[in-house]
């Protein structure tokens, strides 16, 4: 483990003796307690999570996925598997740079934050209070600004182009998936189309280290996304953990796979039928962990109406948000706008 290259808190308490203090101390509930919901122990056989071929597209099973699980495996979607292993690679380079160098690349417009994945609509962290911190660092990179990463490092700038590709390929994605929701919903298309807008397409790039207590403390706590969709790609050390029925189900890491979820735009745009699913990311005793996560959100005032929510705009909600983070240390989301 290169202590150098993590935030000077964790690279402290990776020195496992503190690491074991700091985490049974009352700095830090531990998992079971910080959970409203009873968690079972996550063992699996079989893997239940739905999958979804984009060459031979069913609206029948893609309807299923997105009202019983809120999230689908998506395999056949057209991104080369040596694009996802360069981005990887190229993540995994920049990362083991100095924290130093890190702060020093990603200025505004992208930004690199640690301890929260939640962040202010510039980039930068919102604090949440020690008890609260998540074991993750992140590069954020909105796409339609990815011009403005200086390529002072030759590293920095393959990785541009990298992204570049591969956002251009999840813009595709994302709008094929959505289009087909739409119409298996039945949406107006006039009034769906603002609501998924590729321009607000935004990659970030998520390093979880390894933790020698890992049911202690999270690499990212319960939550949902408060995208229309977001893709996720990680094939190596799994964690990522997803609630249905009150049972978490771990989405283990499949290599080319990616993973679809459904955020609270969708849910609310389906009038409920869609689960913006509830997930985690669970860390590892020993592997860090390297995502690439890709998030699309409706047109800035594309207001979003269902009979279930007083109308909003994607605006309305992220201040909401912002406004509950602060508040209350964590989202309320929909419940905010719900009618009854
Ligand atoms: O890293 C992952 O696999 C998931 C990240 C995530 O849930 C998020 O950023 O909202
Ligand atoms: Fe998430």
């Amino acid at each position: 483990m290169n202590l150098e290259s993590y935030p000077p808190l964790f690279s402290e308490l990776s020195k496992s003796s503190n690491q074991q203090e700091y985490l049974s101390s009352d700095h830090h509930q531990k998992v079971d307690t910080i959970d409203s919901i009873i968690i079972k122990p996550v063992v699996q056989d079989s893997d239940p999570i739905p999958v979804i071929d984009l060459q031979s597209l069913s609206l029948d099973e893609l309807g299923e996925a997105c009202k019983d699980w809120g999230l689908f495996r998506l395999v056949n979607h057209g991104v080369p598997p040596s694009l996802l292993s360069q981005l990887q690679d190229h993540a995994k380079t920049l990362y083991s740079l100095s924290f130093q160098s890190k702060q020093a690349l990603f200025t505004t417009p992208t930004s690199y934050f640690w301890g929260t994945p939640a962040l202010t609509p510039s980039g930068a962290p919102l604090s949440r209070g020690p008890q609260k911190i998540n074991w993750v660092e992140g590069f954020n990179i909105p796409i339609s600004q990815l011009s403005q990463l200086q390529p002072q490092h030759p590293v920095l700038a393959s990785f541009r182009l990298l992204l570049e590709d591969y956002g251009k390929h999840l813009a595709r994605l994302a709008k094929t998936i959505f289009e087909a929701m739409a119409m298996k919903l039945k949406l107006d298309e006039e009034q769906s189309k603002s609501n998924l807008s590729e321009s607000t397409g935004n990659i970030r790039v998520y390093r979880y280290p390894s933790c020698s207590i890992p049911d202690t403390a999270w690499g990212i706590d319960v939550h949902t996304d408060s995208s229309v969709l977001s893709i996720l790609y990680e094939c190596e050390v799994g964690g990522l953990e997803v609630l249905r029925d009150d049972e978490w189900f771990q989405v283990k890491p499949i290599c080319n796979a990616l993973i679809v979820n459904l955020g609270d735009m969708m849910q609310a745009i389906s009038n409920d039928n869609y689960k913006s699913v509830k997930h985690r990311v669970k860390l590892n005793k020993h592997k860090e962990r390297i995502s690439i996560c890709y998030f699309v959100f409706p047109d800035e005032d594309s207001v979003i109406r269902s009979s279930n929510y007083k109308p909003f705009t994607y605006n309305d909600f992220r201040a909401q948000v912002q406004e509950d983070i602060k508040t209350h240390g964590f989202k309320l989301g929909l419940e905010s706008f719900k009618l009854y």
